[in-house]
């Protein structure tokens, strides 16, 4: 980001899949951070002016040979540091405490318990009668001493060392992720750190952001036409308006009927595009093209590498179509990618966390493309973007949509894509969304879907014997889509949708609902 003036905290990113999160809440917080590698010259730590140092988790174990550490210069520059997961264990591997690889994973909720209130976690609790918070852990190593000079500050019943702190040079440590959603005074906590601890003002908001990326957006841009994929969706939506509102008429929109939409979907986002955006949109009608391609493709990597390499080429062919204005050439492809995107395809900038799922529009890409690209949004998070779309003045209808992934119903389809089993599927997820809609609980999770499950299972139906297909529901309810709870819904709802679409749809024969949380599951099933 450009220079801006403000209170700086520095993310030193040991590759978790958090890290991005975890810049994210300070500046929800008020605070500019910037994220660099672990591995990043260190030469440049003192002279980047941070008030003080976060040190991220990370897939790696400080009980190997060789495990990234952070470096000298980040405990010589006599800042306020927190270690948060793998950044604890490394605090007390190299400060002279223990990490240790046990049986005692945790994965998902823990309760803390706070046996030394230090003043991170002084006066901070989930709990009245004691002190504990309720947190969310992702680790298979702990810390089994804490170094000299440190305290144990909590505990949980599997780990001795949840929290651990040196008062004296301003050291923390948490085992837990106070920066998922997840952890109920997880933000409480990053403030503590981030306004009591290293002393920054809260002035980087909102408002900034918008700013900020026109800026950035006329300074890349210049002259040149863009080419903007839109899919209705809330992320390229907003992207839209930011661009419109940077470049006025240098924009042209593309959407692309993949086939693999939401029922009836792209007569309304065009209706709804005509209707709202002032925007030039041209609509492809690719549906053949889309179905031909994943013909005998099972692997959702290999489905989601088609499907990237498809919407690229479309552009690319529908960029030379464009009637450019300013300087009469298209240069430039803009998404609406965000940054859960990057991270789960391990695009991250600092390229530590490991590959979880390409998403279409970052793993999918070729290496050689014609266009280059502008993701105004590439670093920010679903929530964040929905604040700037409010901003813009998008309609809310639009802002607080469920998000759809781009290769739809392409990822929902275990296995194999025919074009009949996207019709089935597009008919029992509209069916569900109805449901879902009628009984007022659309607004009450944040993502829901049917998957077509290529299992065939025994029905009886009017007495005769059925062999047929299963459909999946899932319903989430996350704020940022990297940690994401199984929606609770009522039976009765669900044994509604059930029986509509094992009635309305023929070839389903069984509904299942699927109840894993975020992590291990993903939201998506491919
Ligand atoms: N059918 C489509 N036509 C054109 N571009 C698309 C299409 N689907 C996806 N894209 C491009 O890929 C990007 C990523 O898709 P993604 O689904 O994550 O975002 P979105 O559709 O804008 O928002 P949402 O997450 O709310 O669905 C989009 O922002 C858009 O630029
Ligand atoms: O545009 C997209 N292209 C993709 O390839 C893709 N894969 C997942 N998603 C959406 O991202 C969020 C997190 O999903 P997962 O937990 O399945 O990774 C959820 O909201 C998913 O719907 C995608 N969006
Ligand atoms: N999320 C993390 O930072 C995990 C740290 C380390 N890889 C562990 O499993 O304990
Ligand atoms: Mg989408």
């Amino acid at each position: 980001m450009t220079n801006i003036h403000s209170d700086k905290i520095l993310i030193l990113d040991f590759g978790a899949q958090y890290t991005q999160l975890i810049a994210r809440r300070i500046r929800e917080i008020g605070v500019y951070c910037e994220i660099w590698a672990w591995d990043h010259n260190p030469a440049e730590i003192a002279a980047f002016g941070a008030k003080g140092i976060i040190l991220s988790g990370g897939p790696e174990s400080t009980t190997v040979h060789g495990a990234p550490k952070a470096p000298q210069e980040v405990f010589d520059s006599g800042l306020p540091i927190l270690g948060i997961c793998y950044g604890m264990q490394t605090l007390a591997a190299q400060l002279g405490g223990a990490t240790e690889a046990a049986d005692a994973r945790e994965f998902g909720h823990a309760c803390v318990n706070v046996v030394s209130p230090d003043k991170l976690l002084s006066g901070i609790s989930d709990h009245d009668s004691f002190q504990a918070l309720d947190v969310w852990m992702s680790h298979g190593d702990h810390v089994a001493k804490a170094p000299p000079g440190f305290t144990v500050t909590a505990v949980t019943d599997r780990i001795p060392v949840a929290a651990m702190s040196n008062e004296a040079k301003r050291w923390y440590g948490v085992q837990f992720h106070p920066e998922v959603t997840h952890t109920k005074q997880g933000t409480a906590l990053l403030k503590r750190f981030i306004t009591d601890i290293c002393g920054c003002q809260t002035l980087w908001t909102a408002a900034h952001i918008i700013e900020d990326q026109i800026a950035r957006v006329r300074e890349q841009v210049g002259k040149d036409h863009v080419l903007l994929g839109l899919s209705g969706g809330v992320d390229s939506s907003v992207v839209a308006a930011l661009l419109h509102r940077a470049i006025g008429d240098q924009l042209t929109c593309v959407f692309v009927d993949t086939g693999l939409l939401r029922w009836q979907e792209g007569d309304q986002v065009m209706a709804t595009m005509a209707e709202h955006m002032g925007v030039k949109v041209i609509r492809v009608n690719a549906a053949e093209r889309y179905f031909k391609a994943l013909e005998g493709v099972a692997d959702p990597e290999a489905k989601r590498k088609i499907i990237g390499r498809l919407f690229v080429e479309i552009f690319d062919e529908e960029s030379a179509k464009v009637t450019a204005v300013g300087n009469g050439q298209v240069k430039w492809l803009a998404q609406g990618t965000i940054y859960p995107d990057v991270i789960e395809s391990a695009g991250s900038k600092t390229g530590k966390a490991h590959v979880i799922k390409s998403h279409h529009n970052v793993g999918g890409l070729p290496d050689h493309m014609k266009l280059k690209l502008v993701e105004p949004l590439r670093e920010l998070f679903k929530d964040e973007v929905r604040r700037i779309g409010v901003e813009l003045g998008l309609p809310r209808d639009m802002v607080y949509r469920h998000p759809f992934p781009g290769p739809g119903l392409g990822v929902r389809i275990l296995g194999e894509v025919k074009p009949e089993y996207a019709e089935l599927l597009a008919r029992a997820d509209a069916i569900f969304i109805e449901e879902l809609r009628k009984a007022d609980l659309y607004d009450q999770v944040s993502q829901a879907f049917a998957v077509f499950l290529p299992v065939k299972s025994v029905g009886v139906v009017g007495d005769a014997r059925a062999y047929e297909w299963v459909i999946a529901l899932r319903a989430v309810e996350t704020i940022d889509f990297m940690t994401a709870h199984w929606a609770e819904l009522p039976y009765s709802f669900l044994g509604n949708v059930s029986n509509r679409i094992i009635n309305e749809i023929r070839g389903v024969s069984r509904v299942v609902y699927d109840i894993s949380g975020k992590p291990p599951a993903t939201i998506e099933w491919e």
